[in-house]
């Protein structure tokens, strides 16, 4: 460590030790947090299946920044490149179509050994994988309409690529030691307002019922279901709605996954995870940063951020609740763009931990409501930056933005070598 970089630790240090914050404790709890990253921002949600075929399901990328990943190693060779510059040990998010496989295959026949690739490289890199089944970018979803689907041939068809995804998670907690979440999204929604909205919702409930039906030990797979308000397309009515998911979650004894971008647009979910964990036994982030019509844009450290870290620390919601990243910006370097958005997840988390809870909490019970909004504006400029130099020094991860330097680096020596693709959606 640079000697001002420690000089700044210890007394940013002294700082938090007069309001009774422990800073070593506190980066002992970040060093444990987990953050699934999403594989698919790598490629721009492309996968390997289905080569041709274009993203659909209501959601998009746009941008053609060069060299996004098209194989299992060009994508596994640039999350190593983020994780490098990342603190701690994480987990990969996976989605069905990120196969790796010379098979021609299709959804409803993946079978664990398609994943093998994955697997043997999660373990010789200390990482757990989570998965999700790919309900979108296939012609069996053309009409935007999958679980929920009128045609019972075509429920089958998705019921059945749940079944194997089930199958496949499993297989990756078994093999890593760790459990995998399998978050089910779909697209299944109308355009314009619908005549019917309880029959869809009355077929995917029946339809995740069948899938679900399947034992499997929630020691290596945890089932999770993700709502949306509105996608591109489905902008009147989503059968998977909120409401439609905290009633199934909570019925089923399933986790409810809240996706920062899937809201009103003065809607936060921050203010949902205390309720929603009162009463279930865990929970599934998408942290996500809504901008308009994209629920999908990078992380940045903005209020909302800081409102769900504040929310997972306070309430000491930390153990219960996985925390997955999802955005897609084909417009920027993918791998800045995860090593952005899981540093600022991090840095938020931290944040967090370095305030005074216990002397927040007890001056809040006093009614001194004027020391309380003092003391939380007081503590946005502490010196967390010092503390979290300090973890990333440690951690043996570039301190500050040194680590642009080093993805510029592999921008020109791997990236911009792949070629110049059409990734424009
Ligand atoms: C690719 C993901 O499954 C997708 O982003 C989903 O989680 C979502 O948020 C859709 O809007
Ligand atoms: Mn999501």
């Amino acid at each position: 460590m640079s000697e001002a970089t420690e000089k700044a630790y210890l007394e940013a240090k002294k700082l938090y030790a007069k309001h009774g914050v422990d800073v070593d404790a506190a980066l002992a709890k970040l060093a444990d947090i987990k953050i699934s990253i999403h594989c698919w921002q790598g490629d721009d949600v492309q996968g390997f299946l289905f080569r041709d075929k274009t993203l659909s399901g209501g959601i998009a990328v746009t941008g053609s920044y060069p060299g996004r990943a098209s194989t299992p190693n060009e994508l596994r060779t640039d999350l190593d490149a983020a994780l490098a510059l990342i603190p701690g040990k994480h987990k990969v998010n996976l989605h069905a179509i990120y196969a790796d496989t010379d098979e021609e295959v299709d959804l409803d026949a993946l079978e664990p050994r398609h994943f093998k690739g994955w697997i043997d490289w999660a373990k010789a890199n200390g990482l757990g994988l989570d998965f999700n089944p790919t309900l979108f970018s296939h012609p069996k979803a053309e009409d935007g309409f999958t679980l929920s689907h009128t045609d019972p041939e075509i429920r089958k068809f998705w019921i059945d690529h749940c079944k194997a995804s089930r199958r496949i998670a499993e297989t990756f907690g078994r093999e890593l030691g760790q459990p995998c979440v399998t978050n089910h999204w779909m697209p299944d929604g109308f355009k314009d307002t619908p005549v019917d909205r309880w029959s869809p919702r009355a077929r995917l409930r029946d339809s995740l019922d069948e899938i679900f039906a399947e034992k499997i030990d929630e020691q290596y797979n945890i089932d999770a279901v993700e709502s949306k308000l509105f996608g591109i397309g489905s902008e009147s009515y989503v059968v998977g709605s909120h409401e439609f998911y905290m009633g199934y979650a909570m019925s089923r004894g399933k986790t409810v996954c809240l996706d920062a971008g899937h809201f009103h647009p003065t809607e936060v979910i921050s203010n949902k995870l205390s309720s929603i964990l009162m009463f279930t036994d865990q929970l599934l982030l998408h942290v996500s940063r809504p901008v308009r019509w994209d629920s999908d844009h990078v992380v940045t450290m903005d209020d909302e951020l800081l409102e769900i870290a504040r929310e997972l620390v306070r309430g000491d919601l930390l153990p219960r609740t996985h925390i997955g990243l999802d955005f897609f910006d084909g417009s920027i370097n993918h791998i800045a763009a995860w090593v952005i958005g899981v540093r600022n997840t991090q840095k938020a988390l931290l944040r967090a931990l370095l305030e005074p809870i216990e002397q927040l909490k007890q001056i809040e019970v006093e009614k001194d409501y004027t020391s309380r909004l003092a003391l939380v504006e007081e503590f946005k400029s502490y010196p967390f930056g010092a503390i979290w130099d300090h973890f990333c020094d440690q951690a043996g991860v570039p301190v500050r933005e040194d680590w642009l330097t080093q993805v510029k680096t592999y921008e020109k020596e791997v990236l911009r070598k792949r070629g110049q693709q059409s990734v424009m959606q």
